[in-house]
């Protein structure tokens, strides 16, 4: 099973509430909106993967911190645990974005976020994390490798958990 992060950072533009999203440029969800974010590398943590990954994807500096933990994603292909995605949110960081070979990013308003340019389940929880929440979704796929390229099957979410034995 894959292990991944991702992280939304926030910000109040003159009262509008923006995220900063990413339209990813290759690998897996080639062309979609998502949050930066990536699988873990040996011997280290989410929050720690969510800061690098923000870094090297978007050049953003946080301190692992400033991470809230938002949501924890059980993405299954075919039956099988595929990926487990976890979720990050923070109002604290330094830095501009600045786009890379994997990333380009984008301040989008909280009320416009392009759920159809993204993973079909977004919709489902990223407003819940958007809004404040925290959640733990289970996501079925079907149809075999790659993820993206499989079908959404169906899903079961549930709101206001605590990640209390967080690495
Ligand atoms: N929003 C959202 N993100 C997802 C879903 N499924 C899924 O794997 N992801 C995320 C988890 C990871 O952050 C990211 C995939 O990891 P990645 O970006 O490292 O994948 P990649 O194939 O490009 O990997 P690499 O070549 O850069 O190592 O996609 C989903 O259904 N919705």
């Amino acid at each position: 099973m894959i292990e991944a992060t991702l992280c939304f950072p926030r910000r109040d533009v003159d009262g509008t509430e923006e995220v900063l999203l990413i339209e990813k440029r290759r690998g897996l969800g080639e062309g979609w909106y998502n949050g930066p974010g990536g699988k873990l590398e040996a011997g280290e943590t989410p929050r720690e993967c969510a800061v690098r990954e923000t870094r090297e994807e978007v050049g953003l500096e946080i301190d692992p911190a400033d991470l809230e933990k938002a949501a924890e994603l059980d993405f299954r292909l075919d039956g099988e645990r595929h990926t487990l995605c976890h979720v990050f949110r923070t109002r604290t960081f330094a830095g501009e974005p600045r786009p890379s070979p994997e990333a380009r990013p984008e301040w989008v308003a909280v009320e416009a976020v392009p759920y159809d340019r993204m993973w079909e389940d977004d919709r489902l929880w990223l407003p819940a994390v958007l809004a404040g929440e925290t959640v733990a979704g289970e996501f079925r796929f079907v149809g075999g490798e790659p993820l993206d390229e499989a079908d959404f099957a169906d899903h079961a979410l549930e709101r206001g958990v605590s990640f209390a034995d967080e690495r």
